[in-house]
């Protein structure tokens, strides 16, 4: 009986201690166990699976960001790089390197998934490009990330800033794509500053090996995902995997969409729409039509930033138009 007794309160000690430690990982944010799971998954490959998480799983830092540009589909390239089982990432943008910096590395860890060790850390901020003094904490953080960066035609960019931008205003003060891009008389300013890939490519080639950086096209991601995605995901050095069936083209949203029946689409939680396994009503809006002689105005103007960023990345874009 004494014996009996004290294997129970042995038992019940190491209980304690148990849920005790997993407590500690919770609060502290560094692992995916929790006393609930546990208690739920007591038996069997779910244990397995729950201890094994419990000794790998961490939040860890990003390997590799995707630093811009806004609006030439970040977001979709990172939707569609997550439907691999070794990417994880972080969602929505962090703005860490941008805007909240002074609240630390630890901070910034916290923000990003649970993973194991064969998985990559991916985040994703699209306005990290633009400025040089957030290039550089970047670099302080680690001079080896790999860094990926989208582009897009300037044409459609601008289209799709103004969608953006109209949609977030109220009816009476939205402006035509032609009134928002002479607005304040700024015309050149604007389309030279949104067409102006080079110049921040060339500050960042400043601070990075060249080596470091994978350009994608916005064009080639709406048209032809899985090559993208195979592109992105051999410079992550991850294994490559079978990508048949996983994007389905949907008409009425125009873009290509995660199959529905896709086994990733769960896991990726608020990334998609999983009614239809869409982006978000706010990526892949509906554009403003453009007159002739607009385009050719804004062609004339931008096509001079577009041979730049020819010669700073030796690559040619074969952009519409230009
Ligand atoms: N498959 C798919 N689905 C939806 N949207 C797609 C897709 N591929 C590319 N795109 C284009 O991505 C544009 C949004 O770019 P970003 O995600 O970089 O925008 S943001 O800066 O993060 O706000 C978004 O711009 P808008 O069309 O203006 O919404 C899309 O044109």
């Amino acid at each position: 009986m004494m014996f009996f007794q004290k294997v129970s309160k042995l038992l019940l000690a190491l209980v304690v201690l148990l849920l005790g430690v997993c407590c500690i990982y919770q609060i502290f944010g560094d692992s995916v166990f929790s006393p609930v799971d546990f208690c739920r998954n007591r038996f069997g490959a779910a244990r397995q699976r729950i201890h094994s998480d419990f000794i790998t799983q961490r939040r860890r830092y990003p390997k590799a960001l995707i630093i811009g540009f806004p609006k030439c589909g970040t977001s979709a390239l990172l939707s569609f790089l997550n439907i691999h089982p070794d990417v994880v990432s972080p969602s929505p943008e962090i703005f860490f390197f941008s805007d909240h910096y002074s609240k630390g590395l630890e901070w910034y860890r916290r923000q990003m998934p649970p993973s194991s060790p064969d998985q990559i850390t991916v985040e994703k901020t699209a306005g990290y490009i633009l400025k040089t003094s957030t290039l550089r904490r970047i670099y302080a953080f680690d001079p080896e990330i790999k860094l990926i960066i989208m582009l897009r035609n300037p044409v459609t960019r601008l289209l799709s800033l103004h969608a953006h931008i109209t949609e977030k205003l109220p009816e009476p003060e939205r402006m035509s794509f032609e009134d928002w891009l002479y607005k304040d008389h700024a015309f050149q300013q604007r389309v030279e500053y949104y067409s102006d890939y080079a110049t921040p490519i060339e500050k960042a080639y400043n601070i990075f090996p060249k080596s470091q950086f994978l350009f994608l096209k916005e064009e080639d991601l709406e048209a032809d995902p899985i090559s993208v995605i195979s592109e992105a995901q051999a410079f992550l050095g991850v294994r490559s995997v079978n990508m048949d069936d996983v994007f389905i083209f949907d008409q009425k949203k125009g873009f290509f969409c995660l199959n529905k029946t896709h086994p990733s689409l769960p896991a990726l939680r608020n990334k998609v729409d999983h009614s239809n396994g869409c982006l978000k009503e706010n990526k892949g809006r509906k554009h403003s039509n453009i007159s002739d002689n607009l385009l050719r105005k804004i062609v004339k103007t931008s096509k001079p930033c577009v041979e730049r960023l020819v010669r700073v990345t030796s690559k040619k874009f074969n952009w519409d138009y230009y």
